[in-house]
């Protein structure tokens, strides 16, 4: 570490109340140069983390994080938490394999009071344990931090909703408003506090008000004056939202003056009932490229420090998300019908250049997965062709929706998922390894996954003219394959042999279909020459295809990066035992247990799924077994 001058000499939050402002101040430039300095190397979330700085000092003088609980929403803002509580020489690992994970983890460490990566969590979290120590007869806080963003989502409102009813004390909101989602926020809650915060002429219209009926009512007047402002503060004031739900709103508070959010939260301690605390932060506090360009800067691979420029290989291919967003505009150009609708992740999603080429037709609706799978059957319900573009890790969300109200309906829906795989850094909240399981229980839905960008963009055109629920599913990272162009129609559920050999068959899905390749280089050192197929469908499956694969191959592998439970290999093992075959079954994919972070290739490492691993297992595999692999 740096020679810090008041961060190296605090061992954490215990020693805050010791300094003096002076030091204080230093102590919070210091964090901040720590956190560009790590997020330089590992990547990361820095412009949340650098934007609530201040925010986490004043917590940890004005709570006891022994005693009190604080619930910061998603986790991705709390580095500073980490450095003051206990982790400031391991987050130099932050985000690394084996090191501390890029969010609060109950395992990493007991301050991490509540374990995020999804949004909107907090406040329900955090009422259910100022509840729980409410009924162990506690005294102590419990406070949520949610920003701007994870607010819009349905479960904040389901926790506001609950805690006004249940009006408990000792329960503080946070709202870190930086107007930012990772894109800026949207919705109509954001031009809400939109309102509140620029609304100044009102808030000195008001004021001025009051002084004049002051002035002609004299002292008597100052009560009617009071009533004034209640009444007022009844039809417009800010956070009128939050009263009406029962809570006291306290706003806006400058979330970069310390004392300020000192005073605030020490008077909050003195109020009864729940209280929301609208804080206002600015995302990348401190570093200037993070302040002039807060999206790419909300979350970041490692940059150069000087310029805040992305260090990336030169000649990288594109990233399977441009590549659906390139064909998705070209499709689009052609036919109006097609929508694209994103929560909150139009960046990551590849949709940039589709959303300004079609303003109209497109929506980002803002963290709400629930909604945007209804909003998509809506759509489709009305004869226009929604592609509903998720991370795989977000649709977990939206599960019932895609039963209930797509699925169900049999409406036509595009489901473009990426992320799908493991994700790397981002670790066990983000890994999108569940959806082939979830989904492949609906019936009637189509599952695919590219093994390459044109098969990427044959699928998206297939899928957007086959009239079925149709979910396509990619992984994050660069593409495999050349420059693609042009479209095709894939006839839903065939499957493509991509080597012929004999024995074992190898059927693998997306991005496996070339590390099935590369296994099968590996396992010709052996003399063993499998058949590859590519089984784009996971859903339904190529059965005529299937059927003579099972008999001319005794044994059949499975390689997808999906969870082995319920997986693409668990459809075969049970096609294999429904059709009375009688193969034996070699199956790799994601065990059953939650994958930690790292790089994906470390993951894959660790579980065994480089090709070198894979052979070696598969050769194995069959020495075991009395049916002899001729050479
Ligand atoms: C359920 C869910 N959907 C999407 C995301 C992706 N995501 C992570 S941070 C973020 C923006 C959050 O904005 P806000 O709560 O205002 O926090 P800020 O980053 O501005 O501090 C989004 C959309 C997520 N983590 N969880
Ligand atoms: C915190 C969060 O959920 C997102 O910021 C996520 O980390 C983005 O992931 P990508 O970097 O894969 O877009
Ligand atoms: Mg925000």
């Amino acid at each position: 570490m740096k020679n810090y001058t008041v961060l190296n000499r605090i061992n954490d939050y215990k020693d805050l109340n010791k300094l003096s402002e002076e030091e204080i101040n230093t102590l919070i430039e210091e964090i901040r140069d720590y956190i560009i300095d790590v997020t330089s190397k590992n990547g990361g979330h820095i412009g949340p983390s650098l934007g609530v700085v201040e925010l986490t000092v004043a917590l940890l003088k004005v709570f006891d994080p022994e005693t009190d609980r604080i619930v910061w929403d998603i986790g991705h803002q709390a580095y500073s938490w980490k450095i003051l509580t206990g982790r400031k020489e391991q987050f130099r690992t932050l985000r690394q394999y084996k090191g501390i994970s890029g969010f609060l983890k109950r395992k990493e460490s007991r301050y991490d009071h509540f374990g995020a990566g999804h949004s909107s969590t907090s406040i329900s979290a955090a009422l259910g344990m100022r509840k729980a120590k409410d009924l162990q007869k506690k005294d102590s806080w419990t406070v949520a931090v949610i920003g701007d963003g994870a607010m819009t989502a349905g479960q904040a409102f389901e926790g506001l909703n609950h805690a006004g009813w249940l009006d408990p004390d000792k329960f503080i909101v946070i709202l870190n408003d930086n107007q930012m989602s990772i894109s800026p926020n949207v919705g109509a809650l954001y031009t809400y506090f939109n309102r509140i915060i620029t609304n100044e002429v009102f808030q000195k219209s008001r004021q001025t008000l009051k002084e004049i009926i002051k002035k002609v009512f004299g002292e008597s007047g100052a009560k009617l004056a009071r009533k004034f402002e209640e009444y007022v503060k009844g039809l417009f004031a800010p956070g009128v939202i939050f009263e009406e739900l029962g809570f006291t709103y306290v706003g806006t508070i400058d979330g970069h003056n310390l004392p300020e959010l000192e005073k605030t939260l020490e008077n909050v301690k003195k109020m009864r009932g729940p209280i929301i605390v609208h804080v206002l932060t600015q995302k990348g506090k401190g570093y200037k490229p993070a302040e002039q360009n807060p999206t790419p800067f909300h979350g970041i691979s490692p940059f150069d420090k000087i310029t805040g420029t992305p260090i990336k290989k030169v000649g990288t291919p594109p990233s399977w998300s441009k590549v659906f967003g390139q064909a998705l505009v070209e499709l689009a150009e052609k036919d109006s019908r097609i929508v694209a609708i994103t929560p909150a992740m139009k960046e990551g999603s590849g949709l940039t250049e589709f959303a300004d080429r079609f303003p109209d037709r497109f929506f980002d609706v803002g963290i709400a997965e629930q909604h945007a799978a209804t909003f998509a059957a809506g759509l489709s319900a009305e004869g226009m062709k929604p592609v509903l573009s998720y991370y795989s890790t977000f649709l977990q969300r939206g599960y019932d929706q895609v039963i209930h109200d797509i699925a169900l309906q049999g409406l036509p829906v595009v489901i473009a998922i990426d992320r799908a795989g493991l994700v790397g850094e981002d670790g066990p909240t983000h890994h999108g390894v569940y959806d082939i399981s979830f989904l492949r229980a609906i019936p009637d839905i189509v599952i695919s996954a590219p093994k390459d960008q044109q098969e990427l963009r044959n699928l998206l055109y297939t899928a957007l003219y086959s009239d079925r629920v149709f979910a396509i599913r990619y992984p994050r990272g660069s593409a495999i394959g050349d420059k693609s162009e042009g479209f095709e129609k894939i006839p839903i559920g065939s499957w493509e042999v991509i080597k012929e050999g004999k024995e074992i068959v190898i059927l693998a899905v997306g991005k496996y279909v070339q590390k099935a390749v590369e296994t099968e280089k590996e396992l010709k050192k052996y003399g063993i020459k499998p058949t590859i197929v590519n089984a784009r469908f996971i859903r339904p499956f190529d059965g005529k295809m299937l059927n003579q694969l099972l008999k001319q191959h005794h044994y059949v592998v499975t390689m997808e990066d999906g969870a082995l439970n319920g997986g693409f290999g668990s459809a075969v093992a049970e096609y294999i035992m429904d059709n009375r075959f009688s193969n034996e079954l070699l199956r790799f994919g994601i065990p059953d247990r939650f994958i930690q972070h790292g790089k994906i290739q470390q993951l894959e490492e660790e579980l065994g799924l480089m090709p070198v691993q894979m052979s070696e297992r598969i050769k194995e595999f069959i020495t075991q077994r009395s049916y002899k692999v001729v050479g």
